[in-house]
């Protein structure tokens, strides 16, 4: 019933609530990790590249600790475990590294033991963990999706994104954990804002549905969480208001941040002038910060079958 030979997941990155659907909305992106887990006599860490840096190698680690939740679902036991992860995906930034780490660890785990729970299971458990489903659906569904959770399980609706739709994401070189981020957030907000809130996402929901590329700016913005995270992250108020005139469709603070996104639309020729735009920006600031284009990733997590013999870093690199 275990795979002899392990098995290897591809996860995509996540942006969560594109600005008005906070814990709501989420979008796949084509940034990735790789990880493969294998049973073993001792449990063994190989973990590859700069973002790797400083995650623990023993048994306190995240993947290691959601694999054990699933084989105690599924009534397995594998105390023992080789994991191996390379990731692309910068830590603590607001691209969903924490939601990449758990749903690669439920999805590997689960492939290990033959596939017994669903992916329904994988992400109610992932919700779970992560307590929001916006980063965990993304990735473990792809393209874009609108979530519930009642504290037991999660639903959600995965659609495709606009077929145009191309995204700039702006990394800062600074960590923002996303627990740090919650903590500036009111309990109560007014009825006011809520309604403003309420209107935005359902607006957002469905243009990028109906594929109405041309609604999307106006519905991106918020009231529950960016005007309060926005003194964390300099020039995130400047960005957010004038971006619109720099070619951006639509501009959001990714996740908690600090991480600012643009959805842009990929037929048209500003995307020179937007970057600069941004990166100047923070840089007038004092904040250095890399600009990443990126594509909605529209297929979540996927096992990577039929390559035992390749080493996992000749995978990663034949991606
Ligand atoms: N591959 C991983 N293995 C173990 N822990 C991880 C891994 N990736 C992320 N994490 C944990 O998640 C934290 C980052 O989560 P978070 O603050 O939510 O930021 P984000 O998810 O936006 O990158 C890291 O500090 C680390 O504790
Ligand atoms: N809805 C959450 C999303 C956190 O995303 P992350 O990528 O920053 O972990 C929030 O806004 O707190």
């Amino acid at each position: 019933m275990i795979q002899p030979d392990g098995v290897r997941v591809k996860i995509p990155a996540s942006t969560a609530n594109l600005g008005p659907g906070f814990d709501t909305l989420g979008m796949a992106l084509s940034l990735y990790a790789w990880i493969e887990m294998k049973e073993a006599e001792q449990t063994v860490f190989h973990l590859y590249g700069d973002e790797m840096q400083g995650i623990p190698r023993d048994k306190s680690n995240l993947l290691y600790q959601v694999a054990q939740q699933v084989f105690e679902r599924a009534g397995v036991q594998v105390p023992e475990l080789e994991i191996s992860m390379y990731s692309d995906i910068p830590l603590t930034r607001g691209l969903g590294s924490s939601a990449t780490a758990i749903v690669g660890a439920l999805a590997a785990a689960n492939a290990l033991i033959g596939s017994p729970l669903s992916k329904a299971e994988l992400f109610d458990m992932a919700t779970g963990i992560e307590d929001h489903p916006d980063n965990v659906g993304a990735s473990l569904y792809g393209g874009i999706i609108t979530a519930i959770w009642d504290g037991v399980h999660a639903e959600c609706i995965r659609f495709d994104p606009p077929e145009d739709l191309e995204v700039l994401v702006v990394v800062p070189d600074f960590e923002l954990q996303t627990s740090e981020a919650r903590k500036v957030l009111p309990d109560y907000i007014s009825r006011k804002d809520a309604v403003y809130n309420v209107s935005r996402a359902s607006f957002l929901v469905g243009a990028l549905a109906s594929g109405r590329m041309d609604l999307i700016g106006n519905a991106m913005s918020d009231r529950l969480h960016q005007p309060y995270r926005a003194p964390l992250i300099p020039g995130m108020t400047r960005i957010l208001e004038e971006a619109g005139n720099h070619g951006a469709l639509g501009v959001a603070l990714s996740g908690a941040g600090p991480t600012l996104l643009a959805l842009v639309d990929r037929q048209q020729s500003r995307k020179n002038e937007l970057e600069a735009f941004l990166l100047n920006t923070m840089r007038a600031e004092g904040i250095n910060a890399s600009a990443k284009w990126l594509l909605p990733d529209v297929e979540g997590v996927v096992e990577i079958s039929g390559m035992p013999s390749r080493s996992f870093m000749d995978m990663v690199k034949g991606k």
